[in-house]
């Protein structure tokens, strides 16, 4: 363990609240805990405290509860005060601690530590965070599985069997003489067939789990007076964004969150697309364009009386993208509101101005955001899709090059590079610049 110094901060949310909690980890805290309870505290034991100012003033009474290192949360000596939830108490507590000889922390520098220490890999750490940010009980469930390793635990065994193929082909490489007939072996090439399918489930799985936990990002897009702002309302169930009957009334992308039973959508109501020579307008059309390559999923509306849609936008959208047409406006051509596959597309007759088929789209959204997915869901970041489809990419290109020229070199230079990016997500391999970023965006005494 590294011989760090003493970190200190309020570990509760600010504001009254009946208890609240000062933490402290590194070397000091049993000299700081022998301070404040005038005698060596007994491990893990909540010992009732009088906590005193420098002068000796009471500052306030509370428990006192000591977590020798290494079994604690960040792998030190961990100390936890808990008093009155008071502010301007748990304050002077803090200050006290810091006179004793503790520093204020950083945000999320407890978790840092626990993570330099290995009490956590990575995704583990950043579960916690989000963990904490679950803004439902869907994602808190999720988070809590990563952070007891469900993800880690896949990420690993992707890790094994891609070093096991990685030994045989450098093992290829290193004997030139019997590389031909050994790199033709079709075990290889079955090993890294079985390894991208095995890529592509987790990737599949990773990327449901982004959604457990950022929300469905779900763009609004299609000509004006299609009827998306009156979508993004009914979705909303209140008028967030203005509809008339003018065609080009949205200009700014409006960003609404919805919860639909416990699945998060990020609704982006968008302008609607056509050639203008507005200038307002055009923005508003190349801001709705930017919107698509954000999205998981578009809703592309359309109007039941010209019910088409632009191919070319199709064309534009990444693959990624998953892809839904909204037929709107049935009520006028009283249509039954139904879902059907059109030029495979899937499609949704509704109303919105009725909410005659709403019902079909929530259930569909809430399938989509990952709800109903099974009891496996772990929770997961971008990060961790964009590291897996860096894997994917390095994985194709082995797989090219065994395929056409046998070339032994290339391949296992790919599955380098490919079990790098995998070791990314649990942190076996990390920049200063990634711990920052991802420590830094924690909240202070996590
Ligand atoms: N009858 C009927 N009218 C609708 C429906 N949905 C929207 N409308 C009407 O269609 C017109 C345009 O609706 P908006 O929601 O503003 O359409 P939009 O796609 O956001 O339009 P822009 O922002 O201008 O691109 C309005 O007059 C709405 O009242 C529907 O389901 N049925
Ligand atoms: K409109
Ligand atoms: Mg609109």
């Amino acid at each position: 363990m590294a011989d760090t110094d003493t970190i200190a901060a309020i570990a509760s949310a600010p504001g009254a609240a009946g208890i609240g909690v000062v933490r402290v980890s590194g070397a000091r805290v049993p000299a700081i805990a022998q301070a404040l309870l005038g005698r060596a505290p007994q491990p893990r034991h909540a010992h009732l405290a009088s906590f005193l100012d420098d002068g000796g003033a009471l500052i306030d009474r509370g428990l006192l509860l000591h977590f020798p290192a290494p079994h604690s949360y960040t792998g030190e000596h961990v100390l936890e005060l808990q008093g009155h939830g008071s502010t301007v108490l748990l304050d002077l507590l803090l200050k006290r601690v810091c006179a004793l000889g503790a520093r204020l922390a950083r945000p999320g520098e407890f978790t840092e530590r626990a993570f330099l220490n290995g009490k956590l890999d990575l995704a583990q750490a950043e579960a916690v965070a989000d963990l904490i940010a679950a803004r439902s009980e869907a994602g808190a469930r999720a988070a809590l599985r990563s952070l007891d390793g469900v993800f880690s635990q896949r990420v690993h065994a992707l890790l094994d069997a891609m070093i096991a193929l990685r030994v045989h082909v450098e093992a290829a490489i290193d004997f030139p003489e019997e590389e031909i007939d050994f790199l033709a072996d079709p075990a290889i090439a079955h090993e890294l067939d079985a390894l991208r399918t095995q890529l592509a489930a987790l990737l599949a799985e990773t990327r449901r789990g982004v959604r457990l936990t950022d929300g469905l990002k779900v763009a609004i897009v299609g000509r004006p007076n299609a009827g998306k702002s009156s979508l993004l309302n009914a979705l909303a169930q209140s008028e967030r964004a203005i509809v008339t009957a003018i065609a080009g009334t949205t200009r700014d992308v409006l960003r609404e969150t919805v919860s639909l039973d416990g699945a998060v959508l990020e609704l982006a109501d968008t302008a609607g697309l056509r050639e203008t020579h507005d200038e307002v307008e055009r923005e508003g059309v190349r801001r709705a364009r930017a919107e698509l390559a954000r999205a998981d999923l578009v809703l592309l509306v359309t109007d039941v009386a010209h019910a088409d849609v632009d191919p070319d936008l199709l064309d534009e959208l990444p693959t990624h993208v998953a892809r839904l047409v909204i037929v709107n406006k049935i009520d006028l051509e009283t249509q039954p509101p139904r879902a059907e596959m059109h030029a495979g597309l899937p499609h949704l007759w509704l109303s919105a101005r009725t909410g005659e088929g709403l019902d079909l789209l929530r259930a569909e959204l809430k399938t989509r955001a990952g709800l109903g997915s099974g009891e496996g869901a772990f929770s997961a970041r971008r990060r961790h899709v964009a590291a897996l489809e860096r894997v994917q990419t390095h994985l194709d290109h082995a797989a090219a090059a065994l395929a056409a020229t046998r070339a032994g070199e290339l391949a296992a230079e790919d599955l380098r590079h490919a079990q790098h990016a995998l070791g990314e997500i649990t942190g076996s391999y990390s920049s200063d610049d990634l711990l920052g970023a991802i420590f830094g965006s924690f909240c202070i005494g996590k």
